[in-house]
């Protein structure tokens, strides 16, 4: 058996990683990354940007986003500190699970990380103060191919844990087109990202 523990998810390719981590009196110890350990698993990409977000309070809800065409990113995500509930949705045309979405939560004390394929929208609210929330991308950060999808699409109907009313949000992540708007252009399609 590998030394990571993976878990299949509702959702096509998107998967639950569980580094161990090794508790004593001190705190831990955990390989948060190993590109060895992955590849036994099966998981190989070449992430080549890091990414750190912190989002002050809870109640921070940052998405749906992603990058369209050869600037599509797979993003490996997790939580240092704080909690979040994780929202992705494939928006891959022709994949079984087309337009279904799933929520994960990520935290410090589960030391979940998710592996996000190219082709889903994603987006997460923070439940917690202080979220430290870090991401791998195997591509770059590309302005021109940046995308969004509204949070509170009324087709996705994603059931966040917070009053939307007073989710605290990003100038950007107000203005996003509906899942309808977004589908009659959508970029990507299942088995050719
Ligand atoms: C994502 C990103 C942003 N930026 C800049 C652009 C902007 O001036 C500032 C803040 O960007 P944003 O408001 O887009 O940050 P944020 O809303 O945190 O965007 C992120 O949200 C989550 C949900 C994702 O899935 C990520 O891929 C990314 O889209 O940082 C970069 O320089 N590089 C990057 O990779």
């Amino acid at each position: 058996m590998g030394k990571l523990k993976i878990t299949e998810t509702k959702l096509q390719d998107v998967k639950i990683i569980e580094p161990a981590v090794f508790g004593d009196n001190r705190g831990f110890f955990t390989e948060s990354y190993s590109d060895k350990d992955l590849k036994d698993a099966g998981i190989d990409f070449d992430f080549i940007q890091d990414n750190h977000s912190l989002s002050s309070q809870a109640g921070v809800l940052r998405g749906l986003h992603f990058q369209r065409g050869k600037s599509a990113q797979t993003k490996l995500i997790r939580v240092v500190t704080g909690a979040v509930l994780d929202v992705i949705v494939d928006v891959r045309k022709g994949s079984p699970t087309y337009g279904e979405w799933e929520g994960y939560i990520l935290s410090e004390s589960n030391h979940r990380q998710l592996l996000v394929p190219r082709g889903f929208a994603h987006g997460f609210v923070t439940l917690t103060d202080n979220v430290n929330f870090l991401y791998k991308c195997d591509n770059y950060y590309d302005a021109k191919a940046d995308g969004g999808i509204a949070f509170d699409d009324s087709t996705l109907a994603i059931n966040w844990p917070i009053d939307l009313e007073s989710a605290i949000l990003s100038e950007k992540d107000k203005q996003h087109p509906t899942f309808k708007e977004f589908e009659a252009d959508n970029p990507f399609v299942y088995g050719e990202i």
